[in-house]
This record gives structure tokens, C-alpha cells and sequence, in this order.
């Protein structure tokens, strides 16, 4: 698990200057509403896709989604987890809002490890192991995310303060520990299945996230 402990040392060593690039900008209609597509890279090649709606003004009390790219559940409709949903249900929340950003997370594939690693965590899955026990034995972390250029593709759209749509306190912390206030949190649908239900305690049990709902 990622340690508060852990977390604050890696954030006092992120670079304070803006580690992302603009790189282009197009209008995106979905079905779940038409969106600003602002793509940003990093000076390391990884990318992120901010969706906007609406005019984000001063900046402050910004209703914000920021999504790890699981290409499983996002693309492919895995039930092994619940991303698909949560993806479309904060790009409808926004919509809804009238103002918005929903930040698309390419590095974070895999809570940061990566597709195929974490294709090899599922087969660890099968044979007994939870999410967190699975990237431990393959010797990864159990969530490599870092949010230093996430906070910077938001400093860039202007965002000041948040609503942040997640159920995990790390998300939260990070922002804060970056200078981006967490005003409120906002529970996403949870989409349960009998094949991610597993999935969804170890979130609730080992990973500390809010997930009352979850039997
Ligand atoms: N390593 C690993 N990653 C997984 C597994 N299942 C889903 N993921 C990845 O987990 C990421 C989503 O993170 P979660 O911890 O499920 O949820 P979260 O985004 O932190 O929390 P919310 O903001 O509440 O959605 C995506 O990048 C998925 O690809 C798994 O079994 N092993
Ligand atoms: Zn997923």
C-alpha cells in the first residue's frame, strides 16, 4: 500500500515547475456530452487527455475527475473492475454540471504498473491472491500512481480548488499535499458484479477507500 509517509516524500521531491506541454486542442463529442479535449504531454513521453466543459471562471470549486486508465475496464468493458462506469458516470456528471474536467490518466495504467503487468496480476488473481497481495508478489508497488503531472494539466486549465469525484483518500491527499484544495468529495455509482466484488473489498479493506455500499 502507499503509505502517507511514502507519498509525502515523493511529493516534497516532485519539481515545483510545470512538467507538461499543451500539445493540442479539439472539441469531442460523446455520448456522453461534447467536451474540450485539451492533450498534454510530459517532458517523459506520458500523455493526459483533460475533457472541460463549460467555462472554468476563476477556477475555484472546479467539479474534477481524475481517471487511471485501465484499457481492460475503459475500452473492453472488463467486469473485473468497475472504470468503465465510473468514466462515463463522471463525464455525465459533469455534463449535468455545466462545468468540469475529467483528466484522463495514460501513466496510470494498472495503478501505475502497467497493462501487461497487471494482466499478470489478474492471473495471480485467479489463483487466490487479492489486488494488493498479486502486484506484491510480482515485486511492483501496489499503486505506483503519482499525481505531480496531473496537478500540473490542472494548474494550466486554471483550476484553483475542487469537487473531486473518487472514493480513494490517496487522490485526495495528493491533490491537497500539491496546493490543490479538496473542497468535497463526490461518490461516483458503484457498479458491483459478482466478478469485481473481490475487487471492491480489498479497495474498501486494505486500500482505506469509501466505499460504504459494498457488502
Ligand atoms: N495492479 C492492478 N491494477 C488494477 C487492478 N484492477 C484495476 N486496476 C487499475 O486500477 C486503476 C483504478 O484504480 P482504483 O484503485 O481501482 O480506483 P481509483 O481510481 O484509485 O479510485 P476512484 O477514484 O474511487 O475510482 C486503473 O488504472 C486500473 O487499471 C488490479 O487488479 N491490479
Ligand atoms: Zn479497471
Amino acid at each position: 500500500m502507499t503509505h502517507t509517509a511514502d507519498l509525502g516524500s515523493r511529493l516534497q521531491d516532485a519539481h515545483p515547475s510545470l512538467p507538461v506541454v499543451l500539445v493540442g486542442e479539439a472539441r469531442l463529442p460523446t455520448t456522453s456530452g461534447t467536451f474540450r479535449a485539451l492533450a498534454y504531454r510530459q517532458a517523459d513521453g506520458v500523455e493526459y487527455l483533460a475533457l472541460v466543459t463549460g467555462d472554468l471562471g476563476d477556477g475555484h470549486d472546479v467539479l474534477v475527475r481524475l481517471h487511471s486508465e485501465c484499457l481492460t475496464g475503459d475500452v473492453l468493458g472488463s467486469l473485473r473492475c468497475d472504470c468503465g462506469p465510473q468514466l462515463h458516470a463522471a463525464l455525465e456528471a459533469i455534463t449535468a454540471e455545466g462545468r468540469g474536467v475529467v483528466l484522463y490518466l495514460r501513466g496510470q495504467e494498472g495503478r501505475g504498473i502497467g497493462l501487461a503487468e497487471k494482466i499478470a496480476a489478474y492471473a495471480l488473481q485467479e489463483q487466490g491472491r487479492d489486488t494488493v497481495e498479486a502486484n506484491v508478489d510480482l515485486g511492483l508497488p501496489v499503486d505506483a500512481r503519482d499525481y505531480t503531472g496531473a496537478v500540473a494539466v490542472l494548474r494550466d486549465l486554471g483550476v484553483r480548488d475542487v469537487e473531486l469525484m473518487t472514493h480513494n483518500p490517496v487522490k485526495v491527499r495528493a491533490l491537497e499535499a500539491h496546493g490543490v484544495p479538496v473542497l468535497r468529495r463526490r461518490d461516483l455509482p458503484v457498479a458491483q458484479t459478482v466478478d469485481n466484488l473481490r475487487y471492491l473489498r480489498t479497495k474498501r479493506d486494505r486500500m482505506g477507500h469509501e466505499l460504504p455500499g459494498v457488502d
